[in-house]
């Protein structure tokens, strides 16, 4: 599902953010990816969703190698993988329908059928009954929860959020926490990068932690396990 093997990654300013990390998620887990500031987890989920590629070592997605990916086959892969971010990145001149439609109307789905599945994941995040509004209408659990539903219209095998409860409160994000839960339970995998230990320490599942760019520690129903 998603492997990683030697991989190393160093930005054109010479900073090396991955130095050497290989790793195996199976389908169906959900993994919490969690480090000090700066140790290199969004760099790590960045490689997942090819928004980098390796400098050297294999990220392999679905059985598809990003680095051998075209430039123009890059985005046909993207949407085979949910993304979630700290900041949502709705598009602010589109309602929360439209938002959530857009995902399956640029691979052009018959409008029927996505009127009804936008409408199934727009009732799964609770927000069925706001579906005309715009993001500034919306509270920032509201926006999460619409930038979820995006991520999970097309079916996706993996949700890979970054940060999602970053600019939430805490009864907010226990609700983002249960979405990506009931997301999980139906089959998705999910990897969440977080700062959030509560959550780490209470809802317990596969913790990777990364500390200057390398897996320090990888355990099934671990603990946040690092002071800051
Ligand atoms: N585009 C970039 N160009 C150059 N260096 C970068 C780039 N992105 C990240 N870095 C550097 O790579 C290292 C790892 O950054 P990364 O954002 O992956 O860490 P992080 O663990 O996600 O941090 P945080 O928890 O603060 O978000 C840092 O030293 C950072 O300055």
């Amino acid at each position: 599902m998603i492997q990683m093997k030697e991989v190393y990654k160093k930005y054109p300013n010479g900073v090396v953010a991955v130095n050497g990390i290989s790793v195996d998620i199976k389908q169906g887990e959900f993994v919490y990816v969690v480090g000090p500031s700066g140790a290199g987890k969004s760099t790590f989920i960045k490689l997942m969703y090819r928004d980098e590629v390796p400098t050297s070592g294999e990220v392999i997605i679905n059985g598809i190698n990003t680095s051998k990916l075209k430039r123009k086959e890059i985005p046909h892969f993207r949407r085979t993988l949910g993304v979630v971010f700290q900041d949502f990145k709705l598009l602010p001149k589109l309602t929360v329908f439209e938002n959530v439609a857009f995902a399956m109307e640029v691979i052009e789905e018959h409008p029927k059928v996505i009127r009804k599945r936008v409408l199934e994941v727009l009732e799964l995040v609770g927000l069925k009954h706001k579906i005309r509004m715009f993001p500034n209408e919306l509270s920032g659990g509201e926006q999460q929860r619409v930038s979820i539903a995006r991520s999970i219209v097309n079916m996706p095998k993996v949700v890979i959020a970054d940060e999602p409860t970053g600019n939430l409160d805490p009864e907010t994000s226990w609700e983002i926490m249960k979405i990506f839960e009931e997301i999980n339970a139906m089959g998705t995998t999910v990897v969440m990068a977080t700062h959030n230990r509560e959550i780490v320490n209470r809802i317990r599942k596969r913790v990777i932690t990364i500390e200057g760019g390398m897996i320090v520690r990888d355990v099934f129903g671990g603990d946040y396990g690092y002071e800051i």
